[in-house]
């Protein structure tokens, strides 16, 4: 298996002399090509630092990161971000929200917008085209941003909190897309989420993160066959699955 994620002694700190803040020292990991990974970690350990420095956002580190082995030194098409605020154009509509990613790859405007048809058929947004974004919920726009994402056809998938602001049901019923999309897609997918069963739930591997200056402090492999969308209930209400459950709980340190 070859990896699509490399990272290695990566050091990042915000500001400088006496008023540092030392993010990230010395982090190492690697996510294999069309692997699920979920970061977990406590709030402000430096998670969304992680996604933005693999999405080319500032270079201002030390170590290095790798994507397929070419070093990260600005925003590549490669790698696309999908935002827990969603970040969609409020002046464009959907359509445009989603072609705005090819247009820039330098695709025609027409064979843009056709293909932005496509993912929003495919995200199940079809019949929403024209809409603004103003006019969404907040489920319907993050599936114009995973639409917007997938159509720049990255390799890598870098996702922080998508679902996070989201109902109960709108999130259920995300996760099962996003499950679906990444089977069909093979993408590689890094994802920063506070919810410990939805990251038992997508991921194929759990990388537990420390306070700052963080480390990896634990690593589970997630042990339930796919594909799991039509599994749910019986995934979640297995023995195995409240064990791990616990004891990510217990490494955050949250209460049994
Ligand atoms: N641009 C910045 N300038 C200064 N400090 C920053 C900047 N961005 C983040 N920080 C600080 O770096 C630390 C890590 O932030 P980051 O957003 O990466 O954490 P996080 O783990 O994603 O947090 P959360 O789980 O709450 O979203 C925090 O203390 C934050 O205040």
């Amino acid at each position: 298996m070859t990896q699509a994620i490399t990272v290695e002694n990566l050091t990042k700190s915000y500001g400088s002399g006496e008023d540092a803040l030392a993010v990230l020292e010395n982090l190492s990991f690697g996510v294999d090509d069309g692997e699920f990974v979920a970061l977990l970690g406590p709030s402000g350990c430096g998670k969304t630092t992680i996604l933005k420095l693999l999405a080319g956002i500032g270079n201002d580190y030390q170590g290095s990161i790798r994507v397929h082995d070419d070093p990260i030194t600005g925003p590549s098409g490669d790698v696309a971000m999908v935002f827990q605020q969603y970040a969609l154009l409020p002046w464009k509509t959907v359509v445009d929200n989603v072609a705005l990613p090819l247009v820039l790859q330098g695709k025609e405007g027409t064979a843009a917008r056709t293909a932005a048809v496509d993912w929003l058929t495919r995200v199940g947004l079809d019949g929403f085209e024209a809409s603004y974004p103003e006019e969404l919920s907040g489920g319907m726009k993050q599936r114009v941003g995973l639409a917007r994402a997938l159509a720049a056809d990255p390799d890598v998938l870098l996702m922080d909190e998508p679902f996070g602001a989201l109902d109960y049901q709108t999130k259920s019923e995300l996760q099962t897309k996003l499950l679906e999309l990444w089977e069909t897609e093979a993408k590689t997918i890094l994802y920063i989420t506070h919810d410990l069963e939805e990251a038992l739930y997508l991921a194929d591997r759990v990388l537990l993160l420390s306070c700052r200056p963080t480390s990896i402090t634990r690593e589970i492999a997630v042990p339930f066959d796919r594909p799991r969308r039509s599994r749910r209930v019986e995934i979640e209400g297995s023995a195995e699955f409240q064990e791990l459950k616990r004891i990510l709980r217990s490494e955050l340190g949250l209460s049994t």
